[in-house]
């Protein structure tokens, strides 16, 4: 079984590259243990803080993104970084080649009932000339990623890794900590009997999800003509892995239960990096209106809506927006 570092080299990744992912990897292993020792690690449950998104934070959220943050900088690997759980991006080091944006820990609500959650991950390149302290640097389509990955913390810890050749899986051998290749390439069935949604929201989505969503539930009965199943674990860093895993389609579609708040999941470290995971796994991620790599951000917490896996149910899905 082959470690990450090699593998990597053989995709041409270059020395800065893979030198920036395994300092990723280094945070998110002890995210991995703090997150596995559970209530033994004294840093279940919230904190009494709000995000900038007005979102409570778990003490776990913020214990991640410092641990994120401190080993990324002090690496000098990075130029600057965007969180979720930071209100603005960070300065790095100067002359760094790469930006890095993330979620430091998906599916957060999940840490006080022992179910899955992960870090997701997005590396961009800083633009020549630009200034380390500048927001704006940020703003690039996800297709300009040059890697993209997320760290499932669950039974066992799997990393799902892309440098724009094709989509891998490494499982974290814990016995000495270093990310082993357990699948050459992840591709995504193209058809699908699986769907994702957080269907408490049905009444406030728009007509075209509506009617979709209830053509899946008619099953065999209604115009697909065969039944679905449905499967919805609160954090999309668990739900995209079963997508890369056995295919599906997942989404967090427009609603309007809050009219300052139509989407949920956010561009730059939510659907920009799975969306490249997804993509160059075979499957296809959309947001309805356009494909989510071409998105020109406007601000780093932005959200958008996000429909992404196999890829003839996407287009199917999409066949009921136009
Ligand atoms: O609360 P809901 O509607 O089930 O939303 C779940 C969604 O929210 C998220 O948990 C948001 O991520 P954070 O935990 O990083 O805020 C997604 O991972 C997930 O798909
Ligand atoms: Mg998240
Ligand atoms: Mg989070």
């Amino acid at each position: 079984m082959r470690r990450l570092p090699p593998v990597l080299i053989e995709d041409g990744c270059s020395r800065e590259l893979l030198s920036l992912i395994r300092t990723i990897l280094a945070a998110c292993k002890e995210i991995s243990f703090r997150v596995g020792q559970g209530a033994l690690s004294g840093v279940l449950g919230s904190t009494l803080d709000e995000n900038i998104q007005g979102e409570t934070q778990k003490k776990l959220d913020v214990l991640s993104n410092q641990l994120l943050k401190d080993i990324l900088l002090e690496s000098g690997y990075v130029k600057a970084i965007a969180s979720e759980e930071e209100d603005f991006t960070v300065a790095g080091n100067p002359d760094a080649e790469y930006i890095v944006a993330f979620d430091p820990l998906d599916g957060s609500s999940n840490t006080d009932i022992n179910s899955l959650v992960g870090t997701i991950f997005s590396i961009m390149r800083a633009p020549k000339g630009s200034d380390a302290a500048d927001p704006a640097i940020f703003m690039q389509p996800g297709h300009q990623q040059v890697a993209a990955g997320y760290v499932l913390y669950g039974p066992c810890t799997t990393l799902a890794l892309t440098i724009g050749k094709g989509t891998r899986i490494f499982t974290l051998d814990k016995t000495h900590g270093s990310f082993m290749l357990t699948q050459e390439f992840a591709k995504i069935p193209e058809d699908t009997k699986e769907f994702a949604i957080n269907a408490s929201n049905q009444r406030h989505w728009q007509p075209a999800m509506q009617n979709y969503i209830s053509d899946l539930l008619a099953g065999e009965t209604g115009p697909r003509g065969k039944n679905f199943n449905m499967r919805w674990i609160a954090a999309m860093v668990g739900d995209v892995h079963r997508v890369l895993c056995r295919g599906g389609l997942f989404t967090y579609p427009a609603d309007t239960k809050d009219p300052n708040k139509p989407f949920k999941l956010r561009l730059l470290y939510e659907a920009n990096p799975m969306a490249m995971l997804v993509e160059q796994a075979g499957g296809m991620a959309h947001t309805g209106d356009e494909r989510i790599l071409d998105i020109d951000p406007q601000e780093i917490h932005q959200r958008v809506s996000v429909i992404l896996g196999s890829k003839n149910e996407v287009e199917t899905c999409l066949g009921y927006h136009k």
